[in-house]
């Protein structure tokens, strides 16, 4: 199981400001293609930055996205009229493709475009902001794209720590985000606590 903090590499909550565009995705700014740029620059070509885009018309960030060197463009269902057209801007811009759903959304709505991206992640809290508690009642969406989809990759992101990384686990999810977990209590222990808790759960 791959698990990732969120914060350095992995977040773009880009919402827009001003007039032109009232209705946000998520209520705050993180970072956008020009911080990217500059950490592909620092960091080289290794790391892998899927840029997870809480935002209003994914399709407009596409090109500057692919071009600051991510890797994988992840998107809300909830935010687009043509996934289909904007998995084939994704792929022809090169990046792998993830789709992401709110947990109001069923993974019925997901399941037809689940064939044509590599990644699905299912949101256990309300996209917008760390440090929330863990829907659990999201585990079913897990544990049915895992029936449905064997190879697919499956990421969990929101309120995942020591006490939740195991559900996500077996529910099926091979890939986590984790924040607040992370980061306030960063020491080897919680380090290993999560390793081991995706360990024993994935054979
Ligand atoms: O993106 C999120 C919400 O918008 C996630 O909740 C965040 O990335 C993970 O943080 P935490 O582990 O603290 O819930």
């Amino acid at each position: 199981m791959e698990i990732t903090p969120p914060w350095v590499c992995r977040r773009y909550d880009m919402a827009r400001q001003g007039k032109r565009c009232p209705l946000h995705f998520v209520p705050n700014i993180t970072f956008g293609h020009p911080v990217v740029e500059s950490l592909r620059k620092q960091l080289g070509q290794d790391p892998f930055f899927d840029m997870h885009m809480m935002v209003s018309r994914p399709e407009q960030w596409v090109k500057p996205m692919a071009v600051a060197g991510a890797k994988q463009y992840t998107f809300h269902l909830e935010a687009t009229e043509n996934p289909g057209a904007l998995i084939k801007d994704i792929r022809e811009n090169r990046m792998k493709v993830g789709l992401a759903i709110k947990p109001g959304t069923t993974v019925e709505y997901l399941a037809p475009w689940a064939n044509q991206i590599d990644m699905a992640l299912v949101m256990t809290v309300e996209p917008g902001f760390g440090g929330q508690t863990f829907m659990e009642d999201m585990m079913p969406k897990v544990h049915w794209l895992r029936t449905q989809f064997p190879t697919l990759d499956i990421e969990v992101d929101g309120g995942v720590g020591p006490d939740t990384v195991h559900k996500c686990a077996e529910a099926g999810a091979n890939m986590i985000v984790s924040g607040s977990a992370h980061y306030e209590d960063c020491d080897q222990l919680v380090k290993e606590c999560l390793l081991r808790s995706c360990s024993e759960a994935i054979p």
